[in-house]
């Protein structure tokens, strides 16, 4: 279960607003002379209707009623178009922070959220968002401006009259305050629901052809179906509470109306009062049931748009990926990164199940060492890891004191048994995570030393899933080379026996590949893979199981590609074919994220019996 986030205030609301202080004030004006207007017109009515009843001239009244009335809609108007205008700006300012916020948030993050539940913290949560502005904030402003003038007027007209509606509004608003706050709730629940629904949709649909596949679509229907039912029973939870603040509130009003009319009615007749006055008394209640109702209805609307507020807030106060740029080490050795770097793993030891280690803010925020606690042989200042973190105490640990050199300008491989910690090297290479002890250094610099941008602009790196991003092939291409002209992606696409893509049709280049790049093959997957990172031209290449989707013809020309790409470059591969590494300067060979053995390939089938058996197994040598 996710932490519950502390409730926003509305004072939490207010920094949104920045930025568009003028454009709330031009708002604010412009609503006061629209009550202003309203408040005016029950004047013109009395002065009207006692001047006929006086047989006095009446038809300056008429104008004037008739000017008050238009220009009040004109302003009306003017009012609801800026605030909508001032909402969209608001949102689209939420959104933008809010997609930035989640770009930056460390991988770990990811791991452990739904993508659909924060699609629809980016999407309705913030639509919620702007309810607050429109029908929220200002309602309950020009509201309260209409409420007092009311006040006054009616106070002024007939004192006792008043205090009979004073009475009913207090009861009535008495109860509505009270549901306030389980309104509130029970919004945040709808949210939460609508959150868990929209994840479950992600998943049916990013998995539709597994799910085809396994004739599962009906027991999938059922999943997200008993999510959506879990947004309907909040939703109707919800609307019951809404219901109810609307009864409380009429039957205080049609209270307060029928009294006045009968009190005011004795008055008129009895000449206490006159008829104008008691006409214009009422249409004065009618202006304060008005705001009333929609001070309510604009209640109910922020507490649903404090609720969205806290589910945006919950990710905004995540601490993004540590931006060490302001305090390098020292800078990038760019002459050096320029021809290949050399990669050091000092004793280093990971576990994902350490919830805290994952986002580097350990690096600078963690407790200093107590003396007593076992030292690490890489110091802190080396690792950028608060000492104490060992591994989960409940698990074995994913990467258990690994220590190797990876020269610079050399090849190495990763081998070993499915689930020895191979890809989680590779990721904490790229510092998706942080080593729980131990430390990495690049050209002997340790990587918390080196800004997370400069260091992953050094590093290219070829996913095991070989991912591809729903739009263009060159879209794809550029996506860390933005710079790259039209001959440069043709280039790569051909060293990676791609160019038949780019010539499959008119689109060229511009070939839509689909949503996840689904029009390709897995093969070309990995080779769009190949290219990206050929095309980066980084100094340093990981890659996770690079030709495992391609046949022995493609994997020739990738080997060569490859071979071509080292000469200059450090590369890192996780292999499970060994013929793909066997000419590799050093292969590492792990083993539950343990260093089982290191050496060349002869070297290893004479000193490692897990290797031995692993070549023995892909029939590259005999079974002992
Ligand atoms: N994001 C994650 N969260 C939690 N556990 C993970 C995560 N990624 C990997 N693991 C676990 O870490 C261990 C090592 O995984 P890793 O992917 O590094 O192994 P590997 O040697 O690359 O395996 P393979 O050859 O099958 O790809 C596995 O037990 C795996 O279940």
């Amino acid at each position: 279960m996710q932490p519950t986030a502390p409730r926003a205030t509305l004072r939490e609301f207010f920094p949104y607003l920045r930025g568009h202080v003028r454009v709330l004030v031009l708002v604010a004006v412009v609503s006061l002379v629209s009550t202003g207007l309203s408040i005016a017109q029950p004047l013109m009515v009395q002065q009207l209707v006692n001047a006929v009843s006086a047989s006095r001239p009446a038809t300056i009244f008429v104008w004037l009623l008739v000017a008050v009335t238009l220009s009040g809609a004109v302003f009306g108007a003017a009012q609801s178009y800026l605030l909508q205008r001032t909402a969209e700006s608001v949102v689209l300012g939420v959104r933008r922070s809010l997609v930035g916020q989640l770009l930056a948030l460390p991988v770990r993050e990811f791991d452990r959220r739904r993508v659909g539940d924060l699609i629809s913290r980016v999407g309705s949560d913030t639509t919620l968002m702007r309810s607050v502005i429109t029908s929220g904030l200002f309602e309950i402003v020009s509201s309260v401006l209409m409420f007092c003038a009311a006040v006054v007027l009616m106070v002024l007209i007939d004192p006792l009259l008043f205090g009979i509606t004073l009475t009913a509004v207090l009861v009535g608003a008495g109860g509505v305050v009270f549901l306030g706050r389980l309104i509130r709730k029970r919004s945040r629940d709808v949210q939460d629901a609508v959150g868990s629904m929209t994840a479950a949709v992600e998943r049916g649909l990013s998995g539709i052809r597994t799910i085809k596949a396994s004739v599962a679509e009906q027991r999938e229907a059922a999943v997200i179906d008993v999510e959506a039912t879990r947004a309907y029973d909040a939703g109707i939870a919800m609307a019951r509470l809404q219901a109810a603040v609307q009864p409380i509130m009429s039957i205080c009003i049609q209270g307060a109306f029928i009294v006045v009319l009968t009190v005011g009615g004795i008055q008129v007749a009895a000449g206490e009062l006159l008829l104008g006055d008691l006409i214009a008394f009422i249409l004065y209640l009618f202006l304060l049931v008005m705001p009333i109702g929609s001070a309510m209805s604009a209640f109910v609307q922020i507490q649903s748009g404090l609720a969205a507020l806290d589910r945006i807030q919950e990710i905004a106060r995540l601490d993004p990926e540590r931006a060490d740029e302001e305090r390098p080490e020292r800078p990038a050795p760019a002459t050096r990164a320029a021809h290949g770097s050399s990669i050091e793993l000092r004793d280093v030891s990971f576990s994902y199940g350490d919830d805290d280690g994952g986002n580097g803010a350990d690096a600078a925020d963690g407790p200093p060492a107590s003396a007593d606690q076992p030292r690490s042989p890489v110091s802190p200042a080396v690792t950028g890891t608060s000492e104490g973190h060992g591994p989960d105490d409940a698990g074995r640990p994913v990467l258990d004191g690994v220590s190797f050199t990876v020269p610079a300008r050399s090849r190495t491989a990763l081998v070993g048994p499915s689930g020895a910690g191979k890809s989680t090297v590779l990721a904490l290479l790229e510092r998706f995570y942080e080593p729980t002890s131990g430390g990495i250094l690049l050209d002997g610099v340790a990587l918390p030393g080196i800004p997370r941008s400069d260091l992953r602009s050094r590093i290219g790196l070829v996913e095991q899933e070989a991912p591809v991003l729903s739009g263009t092939l060159a879209d794809n291409l550029r996506l860390a080379a933005p710079h790259a002209t039209d001959d440069d992606l043709r280039r790569v696409l051909a060293a990676v026996g791609l160019d038949a893509l780019g010539d499959r049709s008119d689109d060229g280049l511009d070939l839509n590949l689909g949503e996840d790049g689904i029009r390709l093959s897995g093969g070309q997957r990995q080779r769009l893979a190949w290219a990206r990172v050929i095309l980066a031209d980084r100094p340093v290449l990981l890659m996770d199981e690079p030709t495992s989707a391609v046949d022995s013809r493609t994997e020739q020309l990738l080997q060569q590609t490859l071979g071509e790409a080292s000469r200059n470059r450090t590369v890192v591969v996780v292999a499970h074919r060994l013929s793909t590494v066997a000419d590799f300067d050093q292969i590492v060979v792990l083993d539950q994220g343990r260093v089982a053995a290191v050496g060349t390939h002869d070297e290893l089938l004479e000193s490692s019996d897990l290797y031995r058996d692993m070549a023995a197994r892909q029939r590259l040598v005999a079974h002992a």
